[in-house]
């Protein structure tokens, strides 16, 4: 297993002393228990409108220095899968470490090399923020990342920008594209559930939709997003070498500057 230092690194249980929701029951992420899943007729494919957007669409990335956040246009809706209309707020994405992968989610015990979120809010309220604090407020597609044979190229329009974002606080422009490519081409299969932001403030009000089928990246992509905030993570008392790496990112050749 990995040395003590790697679970002391990202300690989360601090959380609940400032933000009361962070200890509540209905928490995210979670483990996916596939075998005790329950099928539901009830649930629809999920439909997206409006996620193609044009190349004179300039939208605004990131880094806050926990993650990469693409802020989306509300143009983007969900009008199925749901009960309710929710728009686009922003998508970012779970990076992996030296510490180990970076999907929040795991399904049997399995952790991804990654995983993006596309962040929605429920348009019977006026704001995101109001949305954010009610029980059907939030909606958030979550698929895993996983090392393929091919380059992404959907998830070559975001990674391609790293660069320019290497340090906390920094943001770029990119160029509209399809967005729907960075989620998977079927959105029948999906386990869905009630929980929670995964980070501070951790309001329980997301209706969470973890889809089966996995999105595929090169090797490299997976490195270059994994490098992406290793310059900003907080000083591990780690050693890398004595953490399990999943994704050896010195065969990478990204040098970071
Ligand atoms: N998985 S998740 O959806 O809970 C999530 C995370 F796990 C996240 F880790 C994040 S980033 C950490 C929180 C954060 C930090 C800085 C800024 C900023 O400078 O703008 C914003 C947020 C992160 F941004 C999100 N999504 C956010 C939740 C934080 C508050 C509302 C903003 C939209 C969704
Ligand atoms: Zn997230």
């Amino acid at each position: 297993g990995s040395s003590p230092c790697c679970e002391t690194f990202t300690g989360t249980a601090h959380w609940s002393e400032d933000y009361l929701d962070c200890g509540g029951t209905k928490q995210s992420p979670v483990n996916v228990d596939a075998a005790q899943a329950i099928f539901s007729p009830d649930l629809r494919p999920i439909q997206l409108s409006g996620y193609s957007l044009p190349a004179n669409k300039l939208l605004k990335l990131k880094n806050n220095g926990h993650t990469v956040v693409l802020e989306l246009p509300e143009s983007l809706a969900l009008t199925g899968g749901y009960a309710q209309q929710y728009r686009a707020v922003q998508l970012h994405l779970h990076w992996g470490s030296p510490s180990g992968p970076g999907s929040e989610h795991t399904v049997n015990g399995r952790r991804f090399a990654a995983e993006i979120h596309v962040v929605h809010y429920n348009t019977k309220y006026d704001s995101f923020t109001e949305a954010m604090v009610h029980p059907d407020g939030l909606a958030v597609l979550g698929a895993f990342l996983e090392v393929g044979h091919g380059e992404n190229q959907y998830y070559h329009e975001i990674i391609k920008h790293l660069p320019e974002i290497q340090e906390v606080g920094q943001e770029t422009l990119v160029p509209g594209f399809n967005i729907a490519g960075l989620l998977p081409a079927n959105l029948k299969f999906y386990f869905h559930y009630n929980g929670s932001l995964t980070t501070p403030p951790c309001y329980q009000t997301v209706k969470w939709t973890i889809f089966n089928q996995t999105m595929l990246l090169s090797h490299r992509q997976v490195c270059q997003g994994n490098e992406l905030l290793a310059g900003s993570l907080p000083a591990s008392p780690c050693n890398w070498y004595r953490c399990p790496v999943p994704v050896i990112c010195s065969s990478c050749g990204s040098q970071r500057r």
